[in-house]
């Protein structure tokens, strides 16, 4: 049951965790429990970070502070006081750790991934010493497990690849014992360490995975991703107030999704349970009676074309024009050569006789690409691009979609267009400010009369006073 920010944000989110992790066990169901940090925490440690890099070591030890009192308070309003007074040393301690590193950041005068990854770590072993206490205290007998003992990663500090045999077998020595006990085991997601026992990080949102990780590893019945919408939308409610809850989804139209910007979902969860064959669950732990959103391995087919619409913006699009690609072999190998070599992941390609366009979410290092690819062609970058990505089991089975979709958005200038790549997913480059418009124009086209037995429509009727 992993539990993000949003759910662990204050004394009364810890709250509604427990109570949701008792109704559980009151079932008699065994749980394994991952929290995120607190919500905007991870942010404000990479800014401290960030300040003691740049040797603004005040600055860093200020939002430092803010924090300390911000999990201070929290553990103040969310625990009694006999509990609290034994909680209080262990965070003041975390603290003067995190506040001696980022002294020792700014002194060198210099931030390197491996020790931003031990910085922003602090978030989520707080919040899951919060939580485990509010377990204890719930009567929950929650267990504390320093997450860094079981998910073994590799040392991509920032976005760790997981070693999935290793991680096994530690969730086996760690966990299952605890378990056994009757035990409610809670850790942080997102962390990890290295073979060497170095901390290292999955990658922003990566509690979803280090659910999967631990879903997949203890072969559990199922991973639940609380969070603070009713499941996997229609749409980015942010974007669509009226966005209707998908009832079930497969894993991959939620792969998709996930890859193309519906934050609700990290890309890399889905993997462990498609692996497994563990149906994942996205719940609302504001609405912890709503069913939320299933998703499992069947592929569901309904009238609507499409479940969701994702969007996933700060894009960059690349245009490569070479005359001399004639129907050169091995020209593409030679470009996407150049990406390889930089570690820059490509979303969308689209090519011509004599031209590619590629679209990429890492500007890191286009500079050196950049500057290498122009030895062999023309090159133009055009940055604040947004990739509208819509997915659906059987956007084949239904003439005429493309011409409904480019209807819908026929106000707003496309840049690329893919499909077929994927049997399931439709999409297409926009400048970042059409992407709202753009968003609502797609939904109201295709989910203002939607297939009820996907998708949830009491809201609406209730919005509309019919309920
Ligand atoms: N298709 C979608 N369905 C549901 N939520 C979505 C979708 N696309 C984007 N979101 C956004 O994802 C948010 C939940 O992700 P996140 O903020 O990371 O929560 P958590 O703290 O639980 O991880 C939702 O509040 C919503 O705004
Ligand atoms: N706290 C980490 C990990 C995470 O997954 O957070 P959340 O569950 O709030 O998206 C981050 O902000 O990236």
């Amino acid at each position: 049951m992993k539990f993000g920010g949003t759910s662990v944000e204050d004394a009364v989110a810890m709250e509604r965790t427990a109570a949701i992790v008792a109704g559980r066990r009151k079932r008699g169901l065994n749980a394994v429990v991952v929290v995120s940090a607190m919500a905007k925490v991870t942010d404000h440690l990479i800014a401290a970070a960030a300040a003691a890099g740049r040797d603004d070591k005040a600055g860093a030890l200020a939002i430092s502070a803010r924090l300390r009192h911000r999990h201070i308070d929290t553990a103040a309003d969310l625990l009694d006081e006999e509990r609290a007074s034994r909680l209080h040393p262990t965070i003041h301690l975390e603290f003067d750790a995190l506040d001696d590193l980022l002294r020792g950041i700014a002194a060198v005068g210099e931030l390197t991934a491996r020790t931003n990854d031990l910085v922003v770590s602090f978030g989520e072993r707080l919040s899951s010493r919060m939580v485990a206490a509010a377990f204890e205290q719930r009567g929950l007998d929650g267990a504390h497990v320093d997450a860094r003992m079981c998910i073994i990663t590799d040392s991509t500090y920032g976005k760790a690849a997981p070693q999935e045999v290793a991680i096994e077998a530690k969730l086996h020595e760690h966990v299952l014992p605890l378990i056994a006990e009757g035990k409610t085991p809670v850790m942080g997601g997102f962390i990890g360490s290295n073979a060497d026992g170095i901390t290292t990080t999955l990658g922003r949102g990566g509690s979803d995975y280090t659910a999967a990780l631990v879903g997949g590893g203890l072969h559990a019945g199922a991973i639940e991703i609380w969070t603070d919408v009713n499941g996997i939308m229609t749409t980015d409610p942010r974007i669509c107030p009226d966005a209707l809850r998908v009832k079930t989804i497969s894993f991959e139209e939620a792969a998709e999704l996930a890859y193309f910007g519906a934050k609700v979902l990290h890309p890399a969860t889905i993997l462990p349970a498609v692996q497994k064959n563990i149906p994942v669950w996205v719940l609302n732990s504001r609405n912890a009676e709503n069913e939320g959103t299933k998703i499992t391995a069947t592929p569901v087919k309904c009238a609507s074309p499409f479940k969701s619409i994702a969007a996933k913006k700060r894009l960059t699009i690349i245009d490569i024009v070479a005359s001399r690609m004639l129907m050169t072999h091995g020209y593409l190998k030679s470009v996407f050569d150049v990406f390889d070599k930089y570690k820059c992941a490509i979303d969308m390609v689209s090519t011509s006789e004599v031209s590619i366009s590629l679209s990429v979410d890492s500007t890191q290092r286009l500079p050196e690409i950049c500057e290498e690819l122009g030895k062999i062609a023309d090159v133009k970058m055009e940055g604040n691009k947004a990739l509208i990505c819509m997915v659906g089991e059987d956007i084949r089975g239904h003439n005429g979609i493309a011409g409904r979709v480019f209807g819908a958005v026929r106000h707003v200038n496309l840049r690329m267009i893919s499909q077929g790549a994927s049997e399931i997913n439709m999409s297409f480059m926009i400048d970042e400010q059409d992407v709202e418009e753009a968003v609502r124009s797609l939904h109201k086209e295709f989910f203002t009369d939607p297939d009820e037995k996907v998708f949830d429509v009491t809201a609406r009727m209730q919005v509309a006073g019919k309920a």
